[in-house]
């Protein structure tokens, strides 16, 4: 959006962007208040139609009027933040992410609660496109800092989501429970065991609570985290963020399978929003065995795993080498035992030299159920490069994230297994964060996120 709202007919007042601290001659606080789009379009959702043209009608000229008494069109840029599930797991993954983990600095419950309710109102009003706060980016006092950072004002809300995640020290710190969860961390949010190869750095892994940005574009999934933490302010920091800008997994089938940094297309078998009973076996959690993890039945576990990829190495790898420690081809994405992209993976197949056609040490053969209990996982992560070391080489990677059912049966025994065996994992990959974040259910209407947790 421009500094006027509703086109080329008004101008801004002189001086509005001028940095001037007061206010522009003629204009007190109130008079400068102009109805940006985005607060239209939340009245509109509010007050419909109608009740926006007669609020607006001292404000707007004859064809912004006009335009303003039309019925809002569907936006297909919009994810509906309420529902049973949190959105941002099985939406259609976006091309944008921005991930957040914050430590939570007051030791007061009611204070956190209210951080909650601030971030549901605000994560509601920029997922539906709307600015945060009620008088947003524009429109509130000129000597006060605007309530919403305004980076996104001329954007729609492209498909974005926030969905958040409860980490293992927002429950107890140092054997001290915290805000009154005692006996509320759930059986399955445990502490991640030590895997080999590791190399963990302590400001990119943990955190109270994860806040999982995915847009469509990234100044979208940017903003969305930037005024999480201006909210959060005297209440909770940003303990680390993450940017990614390709997605590495499809969660729909409607989607095109996309490539990972190792030019691999990358979520071709992954569980996808269309699986419903898949998703139920291996991604909504229950309601666990004791009443004070019942808060997490219909969420999910959220792991995120910073996985830097020695690119300049794999760029000096055979093809033949390359598909071999995959196991699936580069250009179609096909198993090695034959097929097209889509075609299961027969491990069983031999080639002329008596070995197995998907090598028994190929990442899909590892991470396959067949050799992992029949567990399956939802994976949602993004590609990212995050500048170079200083010694030459690019730091890029992948951001792996995955939602499970219970990281104890669905996460760790497959990763112990990677990092052991898989040599993708042990001559290529290394991985520098990490974060296991309880993820509870959607919200409702008027409710907060994590609302059970605090029953
Ligand atoms: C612990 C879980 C996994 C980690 C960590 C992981 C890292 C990782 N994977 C690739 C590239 C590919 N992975 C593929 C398949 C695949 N990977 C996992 C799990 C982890 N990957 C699973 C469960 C699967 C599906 C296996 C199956 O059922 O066939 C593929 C093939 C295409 C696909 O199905 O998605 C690629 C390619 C990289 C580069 C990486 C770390 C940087
Ligand atoms: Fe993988």
């Amino acid at each position: 959006m421009s500094g006027c709202p509703f086109g080329g007919d008004q101008q801004a007042p002189a001086g509005t962007h001028s940095g001037a601290s007061a206010a522009p001659a003629g204009t007190s606080d109130g008079d400068n208040r102009r109805l940006s789009r985005r607060g239209l379009l939340g009245l509109a959702g509010v007050g419909g139609a109608g009740a926006v043209a007669g609020i607006a009608a001292g404000l707007l000229g004859h064809d912004a009027l006009a335009a303003a008494a039309a019925p809002p069109a569907a936006d297909d840029s919009v994810i509906p933040f309420f529902g049973d599930r949190q959105a941002g797991i099985t939406t259609a993954a976006q091309d944008r992410l921005h991930m957040a983990a914050f430590d939570v600095t007051t030791d007061n419950r009611a204070a956190l609660i209210e951080l909650l309710k601030d971030w549901t109102a605000a994560a509601e009003a920029m997922t539906a496109g709307r600015t945060t706060g009620t008088t947003g980016a524009v429109d509130g006092p000129y000597d006060a800092p605007p309530e919403d950072t305004g980076e996104a004002l001329d954007l729609n809300a492209g498909r974005l989501t926030i969905t958040f995640g409860f980490g293992a020290s927002l429950f107890e710190k140092d054997g001290k429970a915290r805000f009154g969860l005692d006996g509320k961390r759930p059986d399955a949010l445990i502490d991640l065991p030590h895997f080999p190869g590791d190399a963990l750095e302590p400001a990119r892994t943990g955190g109270d609570i994860v806040v999982q940005a995915c847009a469509d574009d990234p100044q979208v999934a940017v903003h969305a985290i930037r005024n999480l933490a201006r909210i959060g302010f005297g209440k909770a920091r940003v303990r680390w963020s993450q940017l990614g800008f390709g997605r590495t997994s499809s969660t729909s089938r409607a989607q095109q399978t996309a490539r990972n940094l190792f030019g691999f297309k990358d979520g071709t078998n992954n569980l996808k929003a269309e699986d419903t009973a898949l998703l139920d076996e291996h991604v909504w959690a229950g309601a666990g065995s004791r009443a004070g993890e019942a808060w997490m039945e219909g969420g999910s576990y959220l792991v995120s795993r910073r996985i830097r990829m020695h690119i300049e190495i794999w760029d000096r790898t055979s093809l033949r080498e390359q598909e071999g420690l995959i196991g699936r081809t580069k250009g179609e994405g096909a198993p090695l035992s034959g097929g097209k992209e889509f075609t299961a993976p027969d491990f069983s197949v031999k080639g002329n030299d008596g070995e197995p056609l998907i090598a028994m040490d190929a990442h899909v053969r590892l991470a396959h159920a067949d050799q992992n209990d029949g567990v399956r996982m939802l994976r949602r992560g993004y590609n990212y490069t995050d500048g170079s070391d200083g010694l030459g080489h690019l730091d890029a990677g992948l951001f792996f994230i995955a939602f499970v059912k219970d990281p104890r049966t669905h996460y760790v025994p497959m990763q112990m297994t990677m990092a052991k065996e898989d040599v993708l994992a042990l001559e290529y990959l290394k991985h520098t964060g990490s974060g296991l974040f309880a993820v509870p259910p959607g919200v409702s209407q008027g409710g907060f996120v994590g609302e059970g947790l605090f029953d």
